[in-house]
């Protein structure tokens, strides 16, 4: 399906840290350089979800398989970018095509590490990132909401549902605020719309705040103002250090539980931070069990029971009958798919059914 995060945000901030501990690769290089990363980097990780291991065990399966999602490492902006600065056309092409921003903010010190602006300071350098994001945005909708104001003043009909939506999303801009704003509350069809725009500030954003190594469990002054940002407008903040993650990433499992143990941790942060990005992008999991595997499947929050059964092959959607369907919780404290259903707890559902987080799902399908 491909759901993709784009780490963004001012050059030599630890995105390409980040995103090598995510990828464990050393594919996209780090180095103490502004714009050390010129081509999008794109790495898909696995989704930590301890539930799979505890139906695996239930449902004795040999394999188990997590979902994915991707990050894409994007150059670093700079002032200006929206008019062309440093790698700037390229770097909000790249964002463009991602579906959700992770904004990796430096909230470290290192004078041996150069900070592009000459200072510490995550809130400020988060508004630069973001006033480039609204200026590329107040550009192009400037631009195509002139055809569109002519075509509703002659009655067109599509101009007249999709006007609305630009002239809001305009006024937020021209307001000085991001277009996800407006997300919270919106309908359906206007969400349809404004994805169709495909503005880079109607983008969901999760802010992420990179630590030196002694802040990674308790975060320090920088990150409490970021918080209090990211509070501000409804996002989540994910406190880490890239470069322990880094080191974690490279470590064989006992010895990186012992790290992480060693910093007061109780899990990589990379797993919080995968999880968070899953949230951002509105996905939910299901799971089949069979002897052969334990499998974790993501669809979009509010998919219906053929859609997701599209997920693991078209066939299954376009034959869709029904889904024997056991909730997560059921599945674990009766002990498995034959006690469920003798307990009545395994569902038919049909094509209208909404899939929900952790449901254990089985096909019905004609081929
Ligand atoms: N939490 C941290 N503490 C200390 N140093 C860090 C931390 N995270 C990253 N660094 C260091 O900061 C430098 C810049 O990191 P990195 O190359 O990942 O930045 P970047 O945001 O990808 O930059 P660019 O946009 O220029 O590619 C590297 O030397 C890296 O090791």
């Amino acid at each position: 399906m491909g759901f993709k995060c784009g780490i963004v945000g001012l050059p030599n901030v630890g995105k390409s840290t980040l995103f090598n501990a995510l990828t464990k690769t050393a594919a996209a290089q780090a180095a103490n350089y502004p714009f050390c990363t010129i081509e999008p980097n794109t790495g898909e990780v696995a989704v930590p979800d301890p539930r799979l291991q505890t139906i695996a065990k239930i449902g004795k399966s040999a394999n188990i398989v997590p979902t994915r999602i991707s990050f894409v490492d994007i150059a670093g902006l700079v002032r200006g970018a929206s008019k062309g600065e440093g790698l700037g056309n390229q770097f909000l092409a790249n964002i463009r095509e991602v579906d959700a921003i992770i904004h990796v903010l430096r909230c470290f010190e290192d004078d041996d590490i150069t900070h592009v602006e000459g200072r510490i300071d995550p809130v400020s350098d988060a508004e630069t990132v973001e006033t480039e994001l609204m200026l590329s945005d107040l550009e192009s909708l400037e631009r195509r909401i002139v055809q569109f104001r002519k075509r509703a003043s002659s009655k067109d009909k599509e101009a007249l549902t999709v006007l609305p939506v630009m002239e809001q999303a305009l006024a937020l801009l021209q307001d000085g605020q991001p277009v996800r704003f407006m997300l919270n509350g919106i309908s359906a069809a206007d969400l349809a719309i404004l994805q169709d725009l495909n503005l880079l500030t109607s983008k969901p954003v999760l802010y992420v705040c990179n630590v030196a190594e002694e802040d990674a469990a308790t975060g320090n002054e920088y990150t409490e103002a970021v918080e209090e940002m990211a509070t501000g407008q409804g996002a989540e903040t994910v406190t880490i250090s890239a470069a322990i993650e880094a080191e974690v990433a490279q470590l064989p499992e006992p010895e990186a539980k012992e790290y992480l143990e060693a910093m007061n941790l109780d899990e990589p942060g990379l797993d919080r931070l995968i999880r968070a990005g899953y949230r951002l992008l509105h996905l939910i999991t299901y799971f089949t069990v069979g002897p052969k595997e334990a499998r974790a499947w993501t669809v979009e929050r509010g998919s219906k029971a053929p859609q997701a059964a599209g997920v693991i092959h078209t066939d299954f959607e376009r034959g869709f009958i029904r889904a024997q369907t056991i909730a997560y919780q059921d599945y674990v404290a009766l002990g498995g798919e034959v006690p469920a259903k003798e307990a009545g707890k395994a569902r038919d559902e049909g094509k209208e059914y909404v899939v929900q987080d952790g449901d254990i799902m089985l096909f019905r399908f004609n081929t």
